[in-house]
């Protein structure tokens, strides 16, 4: 069969099949190895045969070889009875001599950017490849670059051209000085398929569609009014979160799982009207779709090669639980138009039906719109808040002074009670400088939501071309030295005479993002964090497991579009104040 194939079909099977790492490495195939065409490998294997390897050429290494052989022989006398890697010297002398042989000379640096698909920029910024991104986190591993490469820094990621900045002022740039330009969100592949064509608020692209949306949510869905009229589930879901403690009294228990299911059913409750018998499914949908919208894929680093987004199979798992989640919010619509909620307030569905009906405006909505931004609501409310009521408690178990500190304040505030209303959290001072702090450290979006640049805007003598991707790393400018005293402590205590805001006029400290596409659900994220924090601090005594101490407590990050913590954090409760009998 050998002889089959490599004698008698030589001719048939002369081709090698086609590779896209071949195509991309070995310029488009036309190196002898891998030829593309036919005529191309006839040149290139003659060329070969009668000057590259030709027996005279062959003959002319030959001092090259001697000396690198020579080489060796000296090493292995120089460790003479020590035991050595046999296997990499040998490796050694085959890299050296081929190295000499064809370039001439040993290379002092191998050659690392190999995606150079476009044009150098304008004005060169510093560039570094997709190889870099290896191995960490994103806005770790772009945190590290930036002390090497400085606070703007350009990245070729296959087809995608990034600029990434990292100091207040280059922030500033842009997300104030060139806002409008950068006001655009990069197209995605996931965001395309799960946000119904990328027609929800956040990855919806700048423009006239998008200003209709965001206007309805600031004024319908997120307004101070919406945000008060949740108190009630509010309570509602905190009390719950209290009564599992209380019954878990003195267990050791999986705290983070009760702090994402007290954020979830509080934003299933607020978005859908009530809690969902799927609601486990769709949580699992957001954290498959916090993964997706990374932007780091092979499908985002390479948007127009198609075939590679089947072929690496992201496309169909994007594909499948779209799926899924087309069902569940289905399901739901239907629910509240066959139950006449279309003009009800109460919840983001029916508002939102209410306004379809209404009509009026210039983009009508349509069902599919509406399912775009119920999931941009639920995925942006659960896992923002969750993740810092989680990250807010392992910092305080890390700092039992600040724990303590925060516990007296609500204590001695709330004296004597049996327990306090969301109004009343307002008066927690030193409460609200424990949650900026712990947003300062461990923003749930440590890289913003990425920009696009719509048009060529010049930031400081770097003209950055249309189409750019831009990201902020507010995680690393969080935990700068140049911008905070020992940063990387958690110390609430900093922001006490320091007014800084969460509206992103402070670029050292942008939680929430800043210009026209920040956080437009500021008040109902923190109203879900606060009161929870207040209350479970309240009502309860805390402590670590039996053994782990509080600086056991780690704080790695795990991926995702959001940076939650990455292991759970487990915790024993004790009711400091039992609650009296309803
Ligand atoms: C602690 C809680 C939260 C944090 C830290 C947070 C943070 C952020 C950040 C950093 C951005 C990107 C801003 C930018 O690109 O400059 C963003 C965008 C957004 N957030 Fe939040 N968020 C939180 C809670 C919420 C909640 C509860 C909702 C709604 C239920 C929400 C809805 C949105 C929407 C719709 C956008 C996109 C805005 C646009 O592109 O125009 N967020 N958020």
């Amino acid at each position: 069969m050998v002889k089959q194939v490599l004698q008698i079909h030589d001719l048939a099977f002369v081709f090698r099949p086609k590779f896209l790492a071949v195509k991309i490495l070995f310029y488009n195939g036309t190196y002898i190895v891998f030829p593309s065409y036919e005529n191309s490998w006839r040149q290139m294997r003659k060329v070969c045969l009668v000057e590259s390897f030709s027996v005279k050429n062959v003959k002319l290494f030959r001092f090259i070889r001697q000396d690198e052989v020579l080489r060796m022989i000296e090493f292995f006398q120089s460790s003479y009875r020590e035991t050595v890697n046999a296997t990499k010297m040998i490796y050694q002398f085959a890299s050296s001599m081929n190295c000499r042989s064809t370039f001439g000379k040993y290379l002092k640096l191998v050659i690392k950017e190999t995606f150079r698909f476009h044009p150098p920029l304008p004005v060169l910024l510093p560039r570094l490849s997709m190889f870099h991104l290896l191995g960490g986190l994103p806005h770790q591993v772009l945190r590290d670059l930036a002390k090497k490469y400085g606070p703007i820094m350009h990245l070729q990621l296959g087809e995608v051209s990034l600029v990434v900045v990292t100091s207040p002022d280059m922030a500033k740039q842009v997300l104030k000085t060139h806002d409008l330009a950068f006001a655009s969100r990069p197209k995605l592949l996931a965001a395309d398929i799960l946000f119904y064509n990328g027609t929800d608020v956040v990855f919806s692209p700048y423009g006239e569609y998008w200003k209709q949306m965001r206007k309805i949510c600031l004024l319908e869905l997120l307004s101070a009014k919406n945000v008060k009229s949740f108190n009630s589930i509010r309570q509602d879901e905190v009390l719950r979160m209290i009564d599992f403690f209380q019954s878990s009294t003195g267990e050791t228990v999986n705290a983070t799982k009760k702090f994402y299911q007290f954020s979830s059913s509080m934003t299933c409750r607020a978005t859908f009207g009530k809690v969902l018998k799927e609601q486990d499914e769709l949580i699992l949908l957001v954290k498959k779709a916090s993964k997706f919208v990374e932007g780091f894929d092979v499908a985002d680093i390479f948007p127009s090669l198609k075939f590679l987004h089947v072929l690496c199979g992201m496309k169909g798992k994007i594909m499948d639980a779209h799926h899924e989640l087309d069902v569940i919010l289905e399901n739901i619509i239907n629910e509240h138009k066959n139950n006449g909620e279309l003009g009800g307030e109460g919840n983001l569905v029916a508002t939102l039906l209410r306004l379809m009906k209404e009509g009026g405006f210039q983009f009508p909505i349509t069902n599919d719109n509406i399912k775009a931004i119920i999931f941009d609501m639920f995925g942006a409310g659960t896992e923002t808040s969750s993740t810092t009521i989680d990250w807010t408690m392992v910092e305080m178990m890390r700092n039992p002074n600040v724990l303590s500190k925060a516990q007296a304040e609500v204590r001695n505030m709330f004296r004597g009670k049996e327990t306090f209303d969301e109004n009343d959290v307002e008066e927690l001072k030193y409460l609200k400088l424990v949650v900026k702090e712990s947003l300062r450290l461990h923003p749930p979006f440590p890289l913003l939501l990425p920009r696009e640049c719509r048009e060529e805007v010049d930031i400081n003598g770097y003209t950055i071309p249309l189409k750019t991707k831009g990201m902020v790393n507010t995680w690393a400018i969080g935990r700068d030295h140049k911008y905070w005293s020992d940063a990387e402590s958690f110390k609430p205590e900093r922001f006490e005479h320091n007014y800084m805001d969460f509206v992103g006029n402070n670029f050292e400290y942008l939680p929430f993002g800043s210009g026209r596409r920040n956080c437009p659900g500021i008040s109902f994220g923190l109203a879900n964090v606060y009161f929870p924090l207040a209350q479970l601090l309240y009502h309860f005594d805390w402590k670590l497991p039996s053994g782990i101490k509080p600086s056991d407590l780690d704080l790695t990050e795990s991926a995702g579009v959001t940076c939650a913590r990455k292991s759970n954090l487990y915790l024993i409760a004790a009711p400091h104040q039992p609650r009296r009998q309803e």
